[in-house]
């Protein structure tokens, strides 16, 4: 791995079923990637994996402004269900790559009627500035070249095909909308190229 070093590994037992979690250290960014891991990885052919960007408010406080903690719950099940599968949870993408305090300002402007986009982009930062080499390398640290894309974003698929990742299929994640989060979905829908089928116009 270019950038990546696996530091340690232990199983994890969750409400959804056993998984092992192997911690990988960031040379560049000094911060600590996760893979979930459920079954044996290496020997499915198409593993199914979510690339999930952290997010403090929704994956640990069950904010509901964002349907990111459920997105990553409703991964772990399905993960299970099939009886294989990784979740790569990025560590340096919250806010879509702007960080904790530029989030929480792009949720103060939210609140005065911007949305998530215009938002952004009203503080000078980029609307979506995540990479995915992580991901491919942790990908690459398991020798699976080919997955079952969890997510309705379609720019990360690509992004993940651009690093050497073959996206055998992209299957939807989505959620049930609430009132708190239907503008944030709507937008992302409208703007930023994600397959919501009930929201889409
Ligand atoms: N800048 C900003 N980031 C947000 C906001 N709400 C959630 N996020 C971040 O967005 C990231 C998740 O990206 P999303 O656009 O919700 O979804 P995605 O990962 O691109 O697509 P899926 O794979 O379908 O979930 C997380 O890092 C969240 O912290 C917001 O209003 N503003
Ligand atoms: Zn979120």
């Amino acid at each position: 791995m270019q950038f990546l070093t696996h530091n340690a590994s232990a199983r994890l037992p969750t409400q959804y079923g056993d998984f092992d979690l192997h911690v990988f250290h960031d040379n560049r960014t000094n911060v600590e990637h996760i893979a979930l891991t459920c079954g044996d990885i290496m020997r499915s052919p198409q593993p199914l994996v979510r690339v999930h960007s952290e997010c403090l408010t929704g994956d640990v406080f069950a904010s509901t402004r964002c349907d990111c903690g459920e997105q990553l719950h409703h991964a772990q099940q399905l993960i299970q269900e099939h009886g294989h599968g990784l979740v790569l949870y990025l560590k340096n993408h919250e806010g879509r790559g702007i960080g904790l305090s530029n989030k929480m300002r792009a949720y103060a402007l939210q609140d005065q009627g911007l949305d998530t986009v215009e938002a952004n982009e009203a503080l000078g930062l980029p609307v979506d500035g995540r990479s995915y080499e992580a991901a491919a390398e942790m990908l690459a640290f398991f020798e699976i070249n080919t997955v079952r894309l969890l997510t309705n974003n379609s720019a990360k698929r690509s992004a993940l095909e651009t690093l050497g990742i073959t996206v055998h299929q992209q299957v939807p994640l989505l959620t049930q909308p609430t009132a708190e989060n239907l503008k944030y979905l709507q937008t992302k829908s409208a703007k930023l190229g994600h397959i919501i089928p009930d929201l889409m116009g």
